[in-house]
């Protein structure tokens, strides 16, 4: 497997690109599912996830194809992607296909309201906890789906289509509101999500999805009223921007100094995050054309974080932000309240010299004068790209190891590192 390597100690400066949000992303190519009808999707990252959903919506009859052309297996050279499921040839999603992903799971929700009927594995993704899937069952419940759990599979039905109802979830999930949503679009009657996420990506595939003739209000609020119609039409939708990778190479910077440019980005995606980074003494300034990260010679100080739901600070930087701290000039504490094994991390970062001390779901971590470069491994997403941030600001050399993880989330990161001064590098794998 490719690996990483870094030489750390080098500032980083000048501008980087934002890409499109890997998890807008997902659940917008899934929406395809719900009409036989043309989506065209702009500004899609070329990510290991995103090829592995096209593979999936390939198994079910959907005909993709990137920037007009229709291309093999592998491909990812485009950032317009076309989507057609004129023809569902296929409602069962396997095993070896959904095992590697979370967000494959979520065609449950257009396969069943369009075809009366999904099978759909128990999804994988990253292992930062057991990750259920009960209000994903309750919610398509609650939409008068029979559904049964046999053989790691969940068995959906609706012979008689979904019919709108309320669906209360008990703790915000982004996975079941996209999918609720999703569903409802085509049930008979309303449907009133309540406790529903906020992220922007909710908002982002309910635009896409209005756009395509449903009929919904409130998203990017706790509740969204879903009025369902028969059917859903073709549409072009721009991908918003990434707001974790947008975070994640703001912390970079805050990590390294330097003066970025995150062209692209948009900081009403994540005030939170920003507002915190500036209480580290980072100088970030949001302009139309993206957001200016700079750090000059001053220390980076300490600041406590607890993740929450949007609009609060998110778990998916909760690792990037734990590698900034670990050079904080004092303690700072680093809660964690989504996922309850997400602080994979912690090990890796004390191989470069870290001081973090573990106490249940609460990291204290106590900022060092030096990190120190060594061969890291990862097992998930953003605990990876928070040991490359890491391994930036550390002194001499640091491999990370399982890059399988960062080319799921991060389009080109080598290469966006390095146009900015990093010494970064790709090793393929012999
Ligand atoms: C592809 C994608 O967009 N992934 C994001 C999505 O994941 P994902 O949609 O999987 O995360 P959820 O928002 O659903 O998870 C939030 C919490 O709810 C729990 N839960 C969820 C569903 C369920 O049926 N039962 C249950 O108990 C989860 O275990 C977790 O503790 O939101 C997470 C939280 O912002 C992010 O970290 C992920 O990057
Ligand atoms: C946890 C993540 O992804 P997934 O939900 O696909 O595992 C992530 O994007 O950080």
């Amino acid at each position: 497997m490719d690996k990483i390597r870094i030489v750390g100690g080098h500032q980083l400066n000048g501008s980087l690109p934002i890409s499109g949000a890997k998890n807008a992303a997902l659940p917008l190519m899934i929406a395809s599912l719900l009409t036989d009808e043309t989506l065209t999707l702009e500004n899609v990252p070329r990510l290991r996830d995103v090829a592995q959903l096209t593979h999936i919506l390939s198994n079910h009859g959907v005909d993709y194809s990137v920037n007009g052309k229709r291309v093999g297996e592998d491909a990812m050279t485009g950032q317009t992607v076309h989507l057609n499921a004129s023809t569902i040839v296929d409602t069962t999603a396997p095993y070896e296909l959904v095992s590697t992903m979370r967000a494959s799971f979520w065609v449950i929700g257009p396969l069943l309201a369009r075809m009366g009927q999904a099978r759909v594995s128990l999804p994988g993704g990253c292992a930062i906890g057991t990750r259920p899937v009960d209000f994903f069952i309750d919610g398509l419940r609650a939409l008068g789906a029979d559904i049964e759990i046999e053989g790691g599979y969940v068995n959906a039905r609706a012979d008689k289509g979904l019919i709108g109802n309320r669906v209360a979830f008990p703790k915000v999930s982004v996975g079941a509101t996209h999918v609720v949503m999703m569903a409802a679009a085509l049930a008979r009657g309303e449907t009133v999500i309540e406790n529903a996420a906020r992220e922007p990506e909710i908002a982002d595939l309910a635009e896409c999805l209005i756009g395509m003739g449903a009929k919904i209000e409130g998203a990017g609020t706790e509740t969204i009223h879903i009025q369902g119609v028969d059917r859903l039409t073709g549409h072009t939708h721009r991908v918003v921007p990434d707001r974790i990778e947008t975070g994640t190479y703001a912390m970079a910077v805050a990590m390294t100094g330097g003066d970025v440019m995150l062209e692209g980005a948009r900081a009403d995606l994540l005030e939170s995050a920003l507002e915190t980074l500036r209480g580290t003494g980072a100088e970030i300034t949001a302009t139309n054309s993206g957001i200016r990260v700079k750090r000059n010679g001053s220390g980076i100080a300490p600041v406590d974080v607890r993740t929450e739901p949007f609009p609060g600070f998110p778990t998916d930087l909760q690792a990037q932000f734990m590698a900034l701290m670990t050079r904080a000039k004092g303690t700072s504490r680093i809660t964690e309240t989504i996922f309850e094994n997400r602080f994979m991390h912690v090990q890796e970062l004390a191989r470069l010299g870290a001081d973090i001390h573990l106490d249940g779901q609460v990291a204290t971590v106590t900022g060092v004068e030096t990190l120190n470069g060594a061969p890291v491994m990862a097992t998930d997403l953003r605990a990876s790209v928070s040991l490359v941030i890491a391994g930036l600001a550390a002194q001499g050399e640091t491999t990370v190891n399982r890059v399988y993880h960062l080319d799921r989330g991060f389009e080109r990161l080598e290469e966006k590192l390095r146009r900015c001064g990093a010494e970064i590098e790709r090793i393929a794998a012999s």
